[in-house]
C-alpha cells in the first residue's frame, strides 16, 4: 500500500548572534503549543522556496529571499506523514520584523540549550544537528574544536582507525544511497557506526557533493574534512550547501 506524503518546508532561520527562531503551532491545528521551525505544506504547483517565502511571510510577516537546502526527515503522524524538508536561512537572507500572525509565540535559541518546550517530535534529530559547528579546526593528533551557541564542542577521529570520539554532538549516519553517488576520492568511512567522513581532493568535488545532496537528501549532517589545499575554500562551501567543515589547523592548543 502505498503512502501519501505530506510535503512540508521549514525554516532554519539564522540571526546576527548565530541563534536560531522557534514558533509555537497556533491553536486549531495538531500539535498545538509545540514549537517548530517556521513552515507548512508545500501547495501544489509550488516551488519548495516559495513555499518557504509564503509560509514564512503568512506566519511571520518576513521575507526571505534565499535559503539553502539541509537536512530532510520523514515522519509518521497519526494525522499525517510528512516529509520535511529544512532550509537554513542565514541573517543576510531574509529581512522584516518578526510578528506572531497567528496568534503564535517566538523565541530565538541558542544551539544545543533549548529551554521552551514541548517540541514537535520530529524535530530532536534536526535539533541535535543544530549542535554541531559549522566549521571545525584541528589536527588528527589534537583532535578538532569549534564554538555552537552553548560553547566548545571537541571531537577526535582516526580514519584509519575507524574511531570517533566526540564531546557535546552527535553524529549519525546519512544515507547510504546518497553515499553511493558521491565522487569518492577517498572513499566515505563509517566512524564506529556514528557518521559519515568525507575527504574530498578538489572543489568540484564538493560542488559535486552539493548537488547531490540537494537531489537526494540527507536525514543527519555530512561531514567534510578538508585537506590543506581546500582550506582557503570553507567560506564558499557554507553556502554551497556543505554540512559540516573539519579543517586542519596550525594551533590547536
Ligand atoms: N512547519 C513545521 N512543520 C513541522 C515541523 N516538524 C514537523 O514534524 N512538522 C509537521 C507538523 C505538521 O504535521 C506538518 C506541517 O503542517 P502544518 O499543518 O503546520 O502546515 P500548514 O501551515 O500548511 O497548515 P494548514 O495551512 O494546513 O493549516 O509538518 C517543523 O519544524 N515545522
Amino acid at each position: 500500500m502505498s503512502v501519501k506524503l505530506t510535503h512540508v518546508v521549514a525554516a532554519v532561520i539564522l540571526n546576527e548572534r548565530g541563534e536560531f527562531l522557534l514558533s509555537s503551532r497556533p491553536e486549531g491545528k495538531a500539535y498545538a503549543g509545540f514549537w517548530e521551525f517556521a513552515g507548512g505544506k508545500v501547495e501544489a504547483g509550488e516551488t519548495e522556496l516559495a513555499a518557504l517565502q509564503r509560509e514564512l511571510h503568512e506566519e511571520l510577516g518576513i521575507q526571505i529571499a534565499a535559503a539553502t537546502p539541509w537536512l530532510t526527515k520523514t515522519y509518521r503522524y497519526e494525522h499525517a506523514h510528512v516529509y520535511l524538508r529544512f532550509f537554513r536561512v542565514l541573517p543576510q537572507q531574509w529581512q522584516g520584523e518578526i510578528q506572531c500572525r497567528e496568534q503564535q509565540q517566538y523565541s530565538w535559541q541558542q544551539a544545543g540549550r533549548f529551554d521552551v518546550e514541548p517540541m514537535l517530535p520530529a524535530n530532536g534529530p534536526i535539533l541535535r544537528a543544530l549542535s554541531l559547528p559549522w566549521l571545525l579546526k584541528g589536527r588528527p593528533e589534537s583532535g578538532w574544536r569549534g564554538q555552537n551557541g552553548v560553547g566548545e564542542v571537541w571531537m577526535a577521529f582516526d580514519v584509519a582507525a575507524d574511531v570517533v570520539l566526540h564531546t557535546n554532538m552527535h553524529l549519525p549516519t546519512v544515507q547510504t544511497e546518497t553515499l553511493h553517488l558521491l565522487p569518492w576520492s577517498v572513499s566515505a568511512q563509517e566512524c564506529a557506526g556514528d557518521g559519515w567522513w568525507w575527504r574530498p581532493v578538489a572543489l568540484s568535488d564538493i560542488e559535486t557533493l552539493c548537488v547531490q545532496l540537494r537531489k537526494r537528501p540527507v536525514d543527519m549532517p555530512m561531514v567534510v574534512l578538508l585537506d590543506e589545499h581546500l582550506m582557503n575554500q570553507a567560506s564558499i562551501l557554507q553556502d554551497l550547501g556543505v554540512h559540516v567543515a573539519v579543517t586542519m589547523a596550525e594551533d590547536t592548543a
